[in-house]
C-alpha cells in the first residue's frame, strides 16, 4: 500500500470533496475539495456532525444519513448552506463501508457541486478534443442482441417471474398489451430463457403483409407453386424456425383463411410448402402477441375461436405504461443512457422533466416514452448537464399542467430555457425573491427571524409573502 502522505496529497488533489464519517456520524477525513466547497478549515470540518447538519439547516437532505439508515449506497442532489452563509447545489454519494458484525463502521460521502460540474464539463467542451472525445456509436445489432427488460414496478416483475418460468417449457404463449408495451421485448425474453436459445427465434408481423405474400412467407413455396415464385423454391418461415421459437406479432391481423392453415400446423407440427404434395416434421415453439382482445374478435367473427383457444394456453398480459408509472423515470433514464451513448451526449434529466414524464398517460407507451427521450436528448441546449425542456409543446399543455416548476434558482439558463417566451430579468429576479423567501420562510419559525436572515424588515418580509403568496 502507499504512503500514509502520498495518499494524503493524493486525497488533496481529487476535485470531489470528500469526507469520511464514524459509525456515529462525525467527520473523521476530508480533503481539500471539501473544505474549500463549504469555506471551513479542517478544524471546524472535524468538529461537524452528518445527524446534526439537517436541524442546523446546512443540508436540504442528508446523504449519510440516509445512507445510514438504508445501510446501503445512495446518491442525492441537495442544497447546502455553508457556515458563511452561502448556497450551492451538490450532488452526493455515500458508501457505507460495513464492519465485521455487519453494521456501518464508516461512511464515505463523495460531493461535487454542480455549477463547477457544469463550468468543467463546459470547459472540456470547449476545450473538446474530438480524437478523445468521440466514442464509437453503438451498432444497432450491438444493441438489439441483449435486450434488457427494465421492470421496477411490481406489475412487471410479477410478469417476468411467470415468463421466466414458462421459458423452461414449451407451452404456446399469448402476450397482448397495447401497441408499445413491450410485447415483442418479452417475447424474445422468453426465448432467451428457453432451452431453445441456442436456437433462432423467428418473427414475422402478421399485419404487415398482405395475405397470400403472407401465406408464401410462412409456409414457403415449391418451384413454380405460383407466378412470380423464385425458381428455387423457398423455405417457408415455420420451417425457418425449427428447433427454435416461432413469434407471431400482431396475431389478431393473419387473415381468416389463414388462421385455419395455421392451426393445423400448430395441432400437427407438420407443414407444407405451397405446390408441395410432402408434409415436412417442424418442431416449433408457438409466442404470439396481439395488440388487440382476441376474445372480442371471437366475438365478431373474425378470429376463429378454436385458433383462439389453441393459443391461450399461458396468456401474459402487459399492462399499459399508466397502470406502471413506477417503470417511468427507470425506463426515462435507461433510454437517456442508451442515446448519451449512442450520440457521444453527457445529460441528465431535471427532477421537473422526470415529474412531467410521469404525470404523463403516454398512449404510445414505452415506445413513445423512447422517442420522446430521444427528442428532448437531441433538442437540449448544448453545454449544460441536465436537461430542463418543458414538455408541453412535445406532450401536450394538457398532459403535464399538472406538474409544479422546480429549478435552480440560480441557474438562469435552466429558467431562459423552461420558459424563453416568458423570460425577462424582472421575472427571474422575481423568481430568485420567492425562491430565496420562501427557503428563508422554511428555515425560520419567524417573520421576524426571516427578516434577521435577509437582512431586511419585517414589513418587507410580510408584503412579499403576501405578493408571492406564500
Ligand atoms: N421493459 C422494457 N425495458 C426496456 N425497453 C423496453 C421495455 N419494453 C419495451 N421496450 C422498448 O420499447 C419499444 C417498444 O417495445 P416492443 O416493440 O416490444 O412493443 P410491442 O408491444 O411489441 O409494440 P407493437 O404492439 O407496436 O408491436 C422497443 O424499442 C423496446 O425495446
Amino acid at each position: 500500500m502507499a504512503n500514509p502522505l502520498l495518499m494524503a496529497e493524493i486525497f488533496d488533489n481529487i476535485n470531489e470533496g470528500i469526507y469520511i464519517l464514524n459509525r456515529k456520524g462525525d467527520y473523521i477525513y476530508c480533503n481539500n475539495a471539501f473544505l474549500k466547497m463549504v469555506g471551513a478549515t479542517r478544524e471546524e470540518a472535524l468538529r461537524l456532525n452528518a445527524f446534526q447538519l439537517i436541524p442546523e439547516g446546512q443540508v436540504s437532505v442528508s446523504v449519510a444519513v440516509t445512507a445510514f439508515t438504508e445501510k446501503k449506497k445512495v446518491s442525492v442532489v441537495n442544497n447546502v448552506l455553508t457556515p458563511k452563509g452561502y448556497h450551492y447545489r451538490q450532488l452526493a454519494t455515500a458508501t457505507p463501508i460495513f464492519g465485521s458484525g455487519g453494521e456501518v463502521e464508516y461512511m464515505l460521502v463523495e460531493t461535487v457541486r454542480l455549477d463547477l460540474l457544469a463550468k468543467r464539463y463546459q470547459q472540456a467542451i470547449l476545450y473538446e478534443d474530438d480524437s478523445t472525445i468521440e466514442v464509437p456509436a453503438l451498432s444497432p445489432e450491438r444493441t438489439r442482441a441483449k435486450e434488457t427488460i427494465i421492470a421496477d414496478s411490481p406489475a412487471m416483475q410479477a410478469i417476468l417471474q411467470t415468463a421466466a418460468q414458462v421459458a423452461q417449457t414449451d407451452s404456446t404463449v399469448l402476450i397482448s398489451g397495447e401497441t408499445g408495451t413491450g410485447k415483442e421485448v418479452l417475447a424474445k425474453y422468453i426465448h432467451r430463457n428457453s432451452s431453445r436459445a441456442d436456437a433462432p427465434i423467428i418473427e414475422i408481423n402478421c399485419a404487415a403483409l398482405p395475405e397470400n405474400l403472407l401465406e408464401a412467407e410462412l409456409f414457403g413455396y415449391t418451384k413454380g407453386a405460383f407466378t412470380g415464385a423464385l425458381n428455387t423454391g423457398k423455405p417457408g418461415l415455420i420451417e425457418a424456425a425449427h428447433g427454435g421459437t416461432l413469434f407471431l406479432d400482431e396475431i389478431n391481423s393473419l387473415p381468416l383463411a389463414l388462421q385455419g392453415k395455421f392451426l393445423r400446423v400448430l395441432e400437427s407440427h407438420k407443414s407444407k410448402r405451397l405446390g408441395a404434395v410432402e408434409e415436412q416434421e417442424i418442431d416449433f415453439r408457438l409466442l404470439a402477441a396481439t395488440n388487440q382482445n382476441l376474445k372480442e374478435g371471437v366475438l365478431a367473427g373474425t378470429f376463429r375461436a378454436d385458433l383462439y383457444y389453441r393459443l391461450n394456453v399461458i396468456p401474459l398480459e402487459l399492462p399499459p405504461l399508466r397502470e406502471r408509472r413506477e417503470d417511468i423515470a427507470p425506463l426515462a433514464t435507461f433510454f437517456l443512457d442508451y442515446y448519451c451513448k449512442r450520440y457521444s451526449r453527457t445529460k441528465v434529466l431535471s427532477r421537473r422533466v422526470i415529474e412531467q414524464l410521469k404525470a404523463y398517460d403516454w398512449p404510445g407507451n414505452i415506445r413513445e416514452l423512447k422517442n420522446v427521450v430521444e427528442r428532448l436528448l437531441v433538442t437540449s441546449a448544448a453545454g449544460t448537464l441536465e436537461i430542463y425542456q418543458d414538455l408541453a409543446p412535445l406532450l401536450g399543455e394538457d398532459a403535464v399542467r399538472s406538474t409544479s416548476p422546480e429549478i435552480y434558482p440560480a441557474d438562469w439558463e435552466a429558467f431562459y430555457q423552461f420558459d424563453p417566451e416568458h423570460f425577462s430579468l424582472k421575472a427571474y429576479m422575481e423568481f430568485c425573491e420567492k425562491h430565496v423567501l420562501a427557503d428563508a420562510l422554511k428555515r425560520c419559525p419567524s417573520s421576524y427571524k426571516a427578516a434577521a436572515l435577509l437582512k431586511t424588515d419585517q414589513s418587507t418580509i410580510v408584503r412579499k409573502r403576501k405578493k408571492y403568496g406564500l
